[in-house]
Formats: structure tokens, sequence, C-alpha cells
């Protein structure tokens, strides 16, 4: 273990995060996470609303920090966000009044990069992400799943080692979000970068990762850490990608539960 951590890329270490939410109460989002993540790999945080997964990607985007533990990047002590980590959100975080193009050319224009420098890599980024014929389109002209692809492409353009990506194809519809995936999966094992991804979504999940972190509902910990070595491109309709939906719709399922019964239980109080 000390070995692996060593290695790791991401070291998340007894982390824990509690929400102050008025007349005295709080809510432990985190409690003592402990995740060490090695170069490269692809992890899906996965659990029902509430468990802690976007509070865990802030933390280690450095936009939340933790309440107690440490997280690092790099053998670096995550204090803030940082260009090595780059975020993808749900809601395109997109300029509405820049072009697709000076939208992912934005990031390099404020790292001062020549204007030859930028224009490559916006080329190279528009033809891998197959916007070449959009380049010059504003976000409102776009539909969700190219917003995305220019989302994607702006991060990628700042050549950060690591993304973290928040539900980004949650408002996609399926047929947009498969295409997608199949992009990402493509620029990940091209690019070499190492990626936490928080779904809901047990197929997405077993589709796209190395690993898959299950998370509990309040307090948010580790369920369980499942390496998936089904071989890729995955077959949704296969055996094997089956029965690991069984079984993590089963432990999904639990959490559903206490959030349901905490619900309730709130409901109740009040
Ligand atoms: N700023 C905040 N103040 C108070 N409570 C918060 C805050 N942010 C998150 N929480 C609480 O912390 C818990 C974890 O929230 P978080 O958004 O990380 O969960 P999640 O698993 O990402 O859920 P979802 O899938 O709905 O986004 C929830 O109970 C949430 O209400």
């Amino acid at each position: 273990m000390d070995l692996e951590k060593n290695d790791a890329h991401i070291v998340v270490a007894g982390v824990s995060k509690v929400f102050a939410t008025g007349g005295g109460r709080e809510v432990v989002a985190l409690q003592d996470i402990g995740l060490a993540i090695p170069r490269g790999q692809f992890v899906c945080l996965l659990g029902p609303s509430g468990c802690g997964k976007s509070t865990l990607l802030n933390a280690v985007a450095g936009f939340a920090l933790p309440s107690t533990g440490t997280i690092t990047a790099d053998g670096q002590p995550v204090t803030a966000p940082g260009p090595e980590r780059g975020m993808v959100f749900q809601e395109y975080a997109l300029f509405p009044w820049m072009t697709v193009e000076d939208n992912i050319a934005f990031g390099l224009e404020i790292k001062g990069q020549p204007k030859a420098a930028i224009r490559a890599t916006v080329d190279k980024l528009l033809a891998m992400l197959s916007l070449a014929d959009f380049r010059q389109r504003y976000p409102k002209d776009l539909s969700g799943g190219m917003r995305q692809r220019v989302a994607i492409a702006r991060v990628l353009a700042l050549d950060s080692p690591i993304m973290l990506m928040d539900e980004p194809f949650g408002a996609l519809d399926a047929l947009t979000r498969r295409n997608l995936q199949d992009e990402l999966l493509r620029i990940w094992s091209e690019l070499k970068k190492t990626i936490i991804f928080v779904t809901h979504s047990i197929e997405e999940a077993i589709y796209l990762a190395d690993r898959i972190v299950v998370m509990t509902y309040r307090p948010g910990t580790i369920k369980r850490d499942i390496l998936v070595d089904l071989p890729r491109l995955r077959d949704p309709a296969g055996a094997d990608f089956n029965a690991l939906k069984r079984e993590l719709g089963q432990l999904v399922m639990e959490e559903q539960q206490r959030h349901h019964h905490d619900e309730l239980r709130l409901a109740a109080v009040d």
C-alpha cells in the first residue's frame, strides 16, 4: 500500500468535510476518505445523490478544501485550483459571447502563449473532438453534446494531466452520451490522463472506469472500491458487464434507501 501511495498520481488521505447548515446543525459530507490513484487510471465515483461525490471532486480540484485530511497531486499538496487539474462540469461552463475556437483558446491566451502555438493547439483539438465545422459558432447555436465537446476541448487545451469530471454527460440524451463516452475513452487512451469522473449511472461507470469507488450516503465514506478488468470497448449487453451491474446495483440501492429514510426522518422532524 505504501509503495502504491508513493507511486500514486493523486493521494487522498483521511479526508473529511463537514458543512455547517445553520441552527448549529452539521452535515458530515465526507468522512475519512482514503484513495491512492495511480497515474493514468480512470476512476469513477459512484453513488446516489448526496453521498459526497461532488464534495470529494471539488476537494481534489481545490475549490473547497477538506475540513481534515490531505490531498496531494503529483506529491504536491492541493491548496487551491491549479493548471494540472482541469475540471469539466455538467453544465457547460462556456463563455456565451465567444465562438467555439475562442472558448478553446481562452486559457492559452491567459497563459500568454504565442498566437501561432494557440492556433495549432486549437486546430488539433477541433479535429480531435470533431468540432472543425463549428469553430465560428457561438455556444447558443450548438447542441448539448457539441457544447460538452467544447468544454472538454477547453480543458484539454491546458494539457492538464488530471481531468476531473462532474457528471459531464448527465444532461445528454442516451445516444449522444454514448458517443461522448467513446470519444472520452479514445482521448484518455491517447493522452494518458488520470481521470476522476463522477456519475450516478452504474452503466456509465462500468462502461468507462478502470476502477469504481462506490460511496455511502451521509456520511460519505468508501463503501466499495472495485477494479474493473473487463476488456474494452465494453459491451453493455455482455454477461460480465451485467453481473457487475447487478452487484453495483445492489450496493447503490442500499445507499439510496438510506437517503430515502433520512429524507423521511428529516421531514418528520420539520
Ligand atoms: N455548501 C454546502 N453546505 C451545506 N451542505 C452541503 C454543501 N455542499 C454539499 N452539502 C451536503 O453534503 C452532502 C454531499 O453533497 P454532494 O453534492 O457532494 O453529493 P453528491 O453525491 O455529489 O450528490 P449529487 O449527485 O446530487 O450532486 C449532501 O448532503 C449535501 O446536502
